[in-house]
Formats: C-alpha cells, structure tokens, sequence
C-alpha cells in the first residue's frame, strides 16, 4: 500500500508533521488518536479515564486493522503504537514507516505545555517511556528521520525526498 505511517514519541510532531506532508503531497491525512476520539466520542484523556489504557490499545490495535486496506494516505499514529507486535506486523503491511527520531530535550521542548492531555505522562516519566520504546521505534520504521533542531517544514520535506526516492 502506498501510505506514509509516521511513528515516534509522543511530541515528536507525527500529527503536526503529518499534516504538512498530506497536504504538500496532496495525500490524504489520517490521524489514528483522533479517529479513535472521534469514533468514541471521547477525548484519549477521558478514555484513559474510564476505561483504561488496556482498552486504549485494543481501540488501536482495531483501528490498525480496520484501514489496511487505505491508499494515498499520510497516517499519524499515536505514541504507543509500536507496544504491540501485532501493530506493528499490520504497519509494514499497510505502508513506508518514518520513525520521528528527537532527543529527550527536544521532546521536553516540543510538548512544553501539552502535558495535559497525554495520559501517559500522568503515571510514567518521559525518558522511561523513550528508553523502553526506543529500540522499538527503530526497528519498526524504514527510515529514521531526526528531528532535534529542525523546522517542521523542513522535517516534512526529508520524509518527503525518502518517500518518493523509494
Ligand atoms: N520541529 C518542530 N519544531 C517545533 N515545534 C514542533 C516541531 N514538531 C512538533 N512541534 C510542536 O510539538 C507539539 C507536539 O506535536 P504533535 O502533537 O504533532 O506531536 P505527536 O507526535 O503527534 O504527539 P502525540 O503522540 O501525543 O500525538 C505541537 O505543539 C507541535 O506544534
Ligand atoms: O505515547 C503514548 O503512549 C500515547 C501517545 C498519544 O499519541 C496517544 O496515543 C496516547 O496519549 C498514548
Ligand atoms: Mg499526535
């Protein structure tokens, strides 16, 4: 399938990112925390919530399956998504995967008051959950792209050149 999955930490700007290289590339943007906002009518922060993170990633792992079959997409995943195998065996099916690479600090900058509505942040500290991922990240994506310093203009065009040199 010809999409374009972007993965990384939290704060990483896979959302923000993705836009951009949607709409330069005139794909079509999908954004998997939204659509699970959207198709629960409640934010991540109130699923986590009520029913758990367990149910979060059920929610995800389901979503995963449910657009395998999109085309010409630029998809955002969440944080986390790489924690289950299963998602990640569905990921390399369904397109090219970018690892939005950033050092804690840059992470630190970029979600400076944003913690709010990130869950994961309430029970677990930001270098726990980069150093628990990392390696996952890494060995999940086709292309790692770094992101310390950089504009998101310019980031979006590296993902761009590798995507369409491939
Ligand atoms: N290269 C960048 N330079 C400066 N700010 C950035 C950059 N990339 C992203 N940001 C900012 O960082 C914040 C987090 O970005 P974004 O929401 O896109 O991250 P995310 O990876 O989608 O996070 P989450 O996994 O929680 O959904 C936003 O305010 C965004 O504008
Ligand atoms: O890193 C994570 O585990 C998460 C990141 C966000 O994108 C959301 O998917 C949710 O807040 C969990
Ligand atoms: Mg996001």
């Amino acid at each position: 399938m010809n999409n374009i999955i972007l993965v990384g930490m939290m704060g990483s700007g896979k959302s923000t990112i993705g836009k951009i290289v949607a709409d330069k590339l005139n794909m079509k943007y999908m954004d998997l925390d939204q659509m699970i906002e959207q198709m629960q009518g409640l934010t991540i922060s109130r699923i986590f919530e009520m029913y758990g993170e367990e149910k979060f990633r059920t929610l995800e792992t389901d979503l995963i399956y449910k657009i395998s079959d999109v085309n010409g997409a630029v998809i955002s995943t969440g944080g986390g998504i790489v924690l289950n195998p299963v998602n990640t065996i569905q990921m390399k099916q369904t397109g090219t995967i970018f690892y939005l690479e950033g050092s804690l600090e840059q992470l630190r900058s970029n979600l400076e008051g944003e913690t709010d509505h990130r869950p994961m942040l309430k029970a677990n500290s930001l270098d726990t959950i980069l150093r628990v991922r990392s390696g996952l990240y890494t060995s999940t994506a086709h292309h790692i792209i770094s992101i310390n310093n950089q504009t998101k203009e310019a980031i979006a065009d590296q993902i761009i050149a590798a995507f369409q040199q491939a």
